[in-house]
């Protein structure tokens, strides 16, 4: 996936996203971060076609996204986006069998393939025992994994997550973050926006640094996330240690005192 010189933005607002280019590795895991409002969703939403761009391309295997019909779409790009609406009274196992449609036939049931797919990311999350239950009965945490459980079912080479482990508690957060760095050993691209640095350090292959729409650094988390950077970009005073090859972010406390 190649972004090219892409421009975003709401409306006649100014951009949020200014002429920002970016390779994303293929088949790797890409984490996106960045301080709150430097434009890491809109940059997403754009290599989603969520949002249509002023200017520039995204290209996927070469060709630009906004022009390919949106199945053909579909069955390359998932995409979670941030707080996605549950439709209301359906079940897991349901909103999971929806990832499927991309490759169902117009008035298609579901083959033994989706339903191995559907199963499969069900006990990818480690939810299957909730299969039956609706949505909105679920926690937030178990809702949010239902939905990247829909992602992953959607079987694409290419995922674009928008913040996957919010409302999850660390170790379904982990868990998660397994399931997702799990589908680039089997070859597929991965680009999550992540909020917890830390976390996006240990997992990330490629990290990119967002700061007021535009990439203020990228690389492998050594090599980006060093202090200096954190206290320009995120205005956060903190040390940087390292553990198993990756940066642990441990912000300087001020007690009062
Ligand atoms: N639908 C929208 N309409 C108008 N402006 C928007 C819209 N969505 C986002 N923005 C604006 O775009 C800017 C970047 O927002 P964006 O959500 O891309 O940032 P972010 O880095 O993902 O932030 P966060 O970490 O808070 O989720 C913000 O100033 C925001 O107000």
């Amino acid at each position: 996936m190649h972004v090219e010189n892409i421009t975003l933005g709401y409306g006649a607002d100014a951009p949020v996203v200014t002429g920002l280019t970016l390779e994303v590795p293929a088949g790797q895991l890409t984490a996106v971060v960045g301080p709150n409002g430097s434009g890491k969703s809109t940059l997403l939403r754009g290599m989603s076609r969520l949002l249509t761009p002023h200017s520039g391309q995204v290209l996927l295997d070469g060709k630009d996204i906004h022009k390919l019909p949106a199945r053909e779409l579909a069955r390359k790009l998932g995409v979670l986006p941030q707080g996605p609406v549950t439709p209301e009274g359906i079940t897991a196992a349901e909103l999971v069998s929806r990832g499927r449609h991309p490759h169902r036939g117009l008035f298609g049931r579901l083959t033994s393939d989706d339903d191995t797919a559907i199963d499969e990311a069900l006990a990818a999350v480690e939810l299957t025992e909730l299969r039956e239950r609706p949505v909105d009965q679920l926690s937030g945490g178990q809702r949010q994994r239902v939905w990247i459980a829909m992602v992953l079912a959607q079987g694409t080479q290419h995922l674009l997550l928008d913040e996957p482990t919010t409302y999850l508690d660390l170790a379904h957060a982990v868990d998660v973050m397994n399931v997702v760095h799990a589908a680039t050993a089997s070859g597929r691209t991965v680009v999550a926006v992540l909020h917890d640095l830390t976390l996006a350090a240990q997992y990330a292959d490629h990290l990119v640094v967002m700061a007021e729409g535009r990439i203020a650094a990228e690389g492998r988390p050594v090599d980006v996330l060093t202090e200096k950077l954190l206290g320009e970009v995120f205005g956060l005073q903190a040390t940087v240690v390292e553990v198993r090859g990756a940066p642990v972010v441990v912000p300087d406390r001020r007690l009062a005192g």
